[in-house]
């Protein structure tokens, strides 16, 4: 018994490792007691090792292929179709990030003019992706097709490039948000640096080579105090990671128009808002936390003077990137050569009236009919700048793009999308 008990519980572990170690050394002697024996268990060693490598990477191909959401000939037929133009002198638009919320207005507009239209979307879950589905969902109800994958996978996007001859791509994927970076810095490297640069690798292989219009950002005016911002401002000083990928990529995009003569045109985009839009958002979440009756945090800048944003609302945007689509010149490479100098452009889409965060505040109270919880704190330095506002002249001009909406009548029509999406009762809404 005690034999036992001291086995099981050794008193000292030293001693159980000493013992342990004549044991293991009687047992080597017996089993390699040869060299010869020796080797043939090494020769077996290898086999095994080896066939267990090649089954592995059997497994890794296979598992890839059984995986791929996109392939195949039906697969094919409906890329086909939703690219089909139904309109004389229509364009075929490879849509980029087409569940998200800019990408999915700009497809249903340019589908119901009948152009056509493929949307691609990696379904991430950046933002509930159930919202992204139902983006999905009302696109398929319109005819738009959307194969899931992502803009960092080259082989997927030749393919889309063989099925489809697009005349233009709008390219809205990324990784957005302003103070997200903080805590995910490598995902906005990974799409909107690493991602966009796939991209155009298959847009310059293409052949015809599309035109490209991209979403760039009002953040790349970064520590900027000189109002409204032009386009001709400086833009050397980022306040976020983000804001840096978005100038980043407007310097990328100038080198494939320079090399390869893609025509580029970069929109920077200010605070866009409306119906199906993002959760991440202030003036989303601020919704959400009022109807849920939780605080809401608002940043104040320094000298406790209120943030201000150059609010936009969506269709205005989604007109002006129509507008970008319709005056882009045709890119003037092939082979992975340029012909000739290609059209290179970038223009401000903002509303021209910035609005305060607390009167955005107020106005989302006096919609909703609920008092919010206002907890006011200084403006954490996590990538924020105080305030936006656009110089829309060169948009205005060149594309006819021309803001109709006010940020109050648009966040009417917000707070009345949101409410019927999220199943709010109807509590006054014939007032919306
Ligand atoms: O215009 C742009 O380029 C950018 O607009 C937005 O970024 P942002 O203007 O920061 O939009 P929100 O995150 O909705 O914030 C709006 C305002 O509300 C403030 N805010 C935000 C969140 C919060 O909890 N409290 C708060 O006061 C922010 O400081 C900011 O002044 C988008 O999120 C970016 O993807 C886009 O590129």
């Amino acid at each position: 018994m005690r034999m036992l008990e001291d086995e099981l519980f050794p008193s000292t572990p030293g001693k159980v490792k000493i013992e342990r170690a004549h044991a293991i050394n009687r047992q080597f002697h017996r089993c390699f007691a040869s060299t010869s024996t020796m080797f043939l268990w090494a020769l077996f060693l290898i086999a095994l090792t080896a066939s267990y490598l090649s089954f592995q990477s059997f497994v890794d191909t296979s598992s890839k292929y059984l995986s791929a959401s996109w392939g195949g000939l039906h697969w094919e037929k409906q890329i086909r179709v939703s690219a089909e133009v139904r309109r004389a002198h229509g364009i075929s638009v490879l849509v980029t990030g087409a569940a998200g919320f800019v990408g999915s207005h700009v497809s249903i507009a340019l589908h119901k003019r009948g152009d056509g239209v493929v949307g691609l979307d990696n379904f991430n879950s950046y933002y509930d992706p159930s919202l992204k589905k139902a983006r999905k969902s009302l696109l398929a109800s319109h005819g738009i097709f959307v194969v899931e994958g992502d803009i960092n996978d080259g082989r997927l996007l030749s393919k889309l490039f063989d099925v489809v001859p697009f005349t233009h791509v709008m390219h809205l994927a990324a990784q957005a948000g302003v103070r997200y970076a903080i805590e995910n810095p490598a995902s906005y490297v990974h799409s909107n640096i690493a991602g966009l640069v796939t991209l155009l690798e298959a847009c310059k292989a293409a052949d015809p080579q599309p035109a490209v219009v991209w979403a760039s950002s009002s953040s790349v005016y970064g520590l900027n105090e000189k109002v409204p911002f032009s386009e001709s401002d400086r833009t050397d000083r980022p306040a976020s990671l983000y804001a840096a990928t978005k100038k980043s990529g407007e310097e990328i995009t100038h080198t494939y128009n320079h090399i390869y003569g893609l025509s580029i045109t970069g929109l920077r985009f200010f605070t866009v808002y409306g119906p199906w839009g993002r959760p991440d958002m202030a003036y989303f979440s601020f919704t959400r936390n009022i109807l849920q009756g939780k605080p809401i945090t608002i940043y104040r800048g320094k000298d406790r003077v209120d943030l201000a944003r150059d609010f936009t609302y969506i269709d205005d945007i989604v007109k002006g990137c129509l507008g970008s689509l319709d005056t882009a010149e045709k890119s003037t490479g092939s082979g992975g050569k340029k012909r000739r100098p290609a059209q290179y452009r970038i223009y401000n889409l903002g509303n021209t009236s910035p609005v305060t965060v607390p009167t955005l505040v107020s106005i989302l109270e006096r919609y909703l009919k609920v008092k919010a919880k206002r907890n006011v704190v200084e403006m954490p330095g996590n990538g924020d700048v105080p305030f936006t506002h656009a110089n829309i002249s060169l948009a205005r001009a060149e594309l006819g793009y021309k803001p109709t909406t006010n940020l109050e009548t648009g966040l009417k029509k917000f707070v009345k999308w949101y409410l019927h999406y999220y199943g709010y009762r109807p509590r006054g809404s014939k007032n919306l």
